[in-house]
């Protein structure tokens, strides 16, 4: 039997392509989509700006928008997946985990808080029993988990691969695509025939959510992991896909081969939205390219290519769908999870 759910913050861009994802989804049923008051009370077609390159589904285009309130929302839908704005999600998100909900979060707030646990299934999926001591702390029936940043989601899956070489340091420069930006983020203007070097808060995010996703976790706490992590941000014109250059210096040797192979060779998660193979390697250096290769494993892959030696590790490209993999299919793929391990 499928499972009711909501979204919150439906009208966006991520938000439109959760109910891309949700319509249909072999575990859930859409049964509620919130926004700001000014679209409560109409219909999805009339109050969404549709961006995508379909029509939006026959089941959601007539449904009412609700305000984004727990009065608002059923108690027979159990699972909110939200992509608020990260300041709303700051104000609502914890009172509806109190209400009783389990929120499956794509926005940026509370994600390095101690007990919310981080997640990306086919990395640290052990991360989600951290719910207990949330729930335990903060006497919720509900729960609160997120997703992270699309940028660090792009990395993070291939470090979790070259882990077993000891990861010490790690610099990242990004060149990211302006759906990142939601759909009124960056005007034609600023970025036509332009770049733009930098990304407020995501250097910093991507450094300490890394750290996070790959520390250890003992049932109790969790330990960040001890490498150094750096990044550059960058802003390109692009419309999907976060492309990322990586140094990773590593304790023992490693070489392009099995570099290669140790991502190639890295497990995907047993739920219905994780590719096989979580990731594809290219031997061509010119690859992976946003246009050409966003749409691996459904937009939910990551690739990665161009190999090289460095004195200190290895120097490699990675690429995934900032709006699929990076935001509405990460919440998705939590959401899996959370049904799985019996949260819902
Ligand atoms: N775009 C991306 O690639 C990624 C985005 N994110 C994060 O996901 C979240 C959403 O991003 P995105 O979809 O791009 O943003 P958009 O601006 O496109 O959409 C924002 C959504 O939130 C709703 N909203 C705005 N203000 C309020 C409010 N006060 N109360 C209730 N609902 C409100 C909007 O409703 P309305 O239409 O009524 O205004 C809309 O549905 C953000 O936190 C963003 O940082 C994360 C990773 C990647
Ligand atoms: N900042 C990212 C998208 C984003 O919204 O990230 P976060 O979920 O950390 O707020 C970008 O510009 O591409």
């Amino acid at each position: 039997m499928s499972i009711r759910v909501g979204i919150l913050g439906a009208t966006g861009a991520v938000g439109q392509r959760l109910v891309q994802l949700l319509d249909p989804h072999p575990d859930f049923e859409i049964a509620a989509l919130t926004a700001s008051e000014a679209s409560a009370g109409r219909s999805y077609r009339a109050a969404a700006k549709w961006g995508l390159d379909f029509p939006i589904p026959d089941s959601v285009a007539e449904m009412t928008v609700r305000a984004t309130d727990a009065d608002e929302i059923p108690d027979d839908v159990p699972l909110l997946f939200s992509s608020l704005p990260s300041s709303v999600g700051e104000a609502v998100e914890p009172g509806l985990a109190e209400a009783g909900y389990v929120v499956s979060s794509n926005s940026s707030n509370a994600r390095m808080d101690p007990d919310v646990p981080l997640v990306i299934p086919e990395v640290n999926a052990d991360h989600l029993d951290l719910l207990e001591v949330q729930r335990d702390e903060r006497g919720w029936d509900g729960a609160l988990l997120k997703n992270p940043n699309c940028s660090t989601i792009t990395m993070v899956p291939t470090l979790a691969a070259l882990d077993q070489f000891g990861l010490e340091r790690v610099h990242v420069s990004t060149l990211q695509a302006v759906s990142g930006a939601g759909y009124s983020g960056v005007t034609s203007m600023e970025i036509l025939d332009n770049a733009i070097p930098h990304i407020g808060g995501e250097e910093e995010k991507m450094e300490d959510e890394s750290r996070k996703l790959l520390g250890g976790f003992d049932g109790a706490e969790l330990d960040l992991h001890g490498m150094d992590v750096s990044a550059s941000c960058n802003r390109i014109a692009t419309l999907d896909g976060h492309l990322e250059n990586v140094w990773a210096d590593t304790a023992q040797d490693v070489t392009t081969e099995s570099a290669a192979e140790a991502m190639a060779d890295y497990p995907s998660a047993d739920l219905p939205s994780s590719p096989a193979p979580l990731i594809h390697t290219f031997e061509d250096p010119e690859r992976p390219q946003p246009r050409l290769d966003r749409m691996l494993g459904d937009g939910m892959a990551v690739s990665a290519g161009g190999f090289r030696e460095t004195p200190e590790g290895v120097q490699y490209n990675c690429l995934s769908h900032n709006t699929l993999r990076g935001a509405a299919g990460a919440s998705i793929l939590n959401g899996e999870l959370l049904a799985r391990e019996g949260y819902l």
